[in-house]
This record gives C-alpha cells, sequence and structure tokens, in this order.
C-alpha cells in the first residue's frame, strides 16, 4: 500500500547541540535502511520548511505506523498521512 506522508519537523531550540546532532544522525540512517528495503520509496525536501514529503510503500496501516513511531524525530514531528490509490488517468496503468 502505498502512502505520501509529511514530517514537519520542530526541534525545541534549547536542545544540547550535541544531542541534536545525534539525533539527526540517528535519523538519517534509520531512513536510509528503510530506503535501502524498498519500503521508503521517496523523500523530499518541502521547499523552504523543516518538513519533507515521503513516500511509502508498506504493507498496510500497522506497518506505517510502526516506522513512524520508531523514527528518532517521531517526538518533534507533527505527521500527516495519505493513503494513495491509482489513479485511472495515469498513462502507466493499463
Ligand atoms: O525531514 C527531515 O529532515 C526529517 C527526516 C526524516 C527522515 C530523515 O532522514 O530526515
Amino acid at each position: 500500500m502505498l502512502f505520501a506522508v509529511t514530517m514537519d519537523v520542530a526541534i525545541p531550540p534549547a536542545m544540547d547541540p550535541g544531542e541534536k546532532a545525534t539525533l539527526i544522525d540517528r535519523e538519517r540512517s534509520y531512513s536510509r535502511e528503510l530506503q535501502a528495503s524498498g519500503e521508503w520509496l521517496h523523500i523530499w525536501r518541502r521547499v523552504g520548511r523543516y518538513s519533507n514529503l515521503s513516500i511509502f510503500d508498506v504493507s498496510g496501516n500497522e506497518r506505517l505506523h510502526q516506522i513512524l513511531w520508531n523514527l528518532p524525530l517521531f517526538p518533534y514531528m507533527t505527521i500527516e498521512i495519505t493513503p494513495l490509490a491509482t489513479h485511472p488517468s495515469d498513462i502507466r496503468v493499463a
């Protein structure tokens, strides 16, 4: 199942810089593992925002929830999820 997910990040300004750097490194590693596995298909920066738009291809809602819940930055994110279906006008769909 495909999902478009936006993740707005709001790290507290008072967070220790070392802790922040470690958190961001962990986030990058976690994301790259899931990209390599094929579940995290795309990650795009939303221009002008500390936010990304990602596309996931996962088995279902529970798996997406598990992935998002385990994001190192999850406590500092506002997440919106849009389940996707094929569009009848898509020329790639026979
Ligand atoms: O958009 C961000 O910077 C947050 C994030 C999610 C996965 C990742 O690598 O960074």
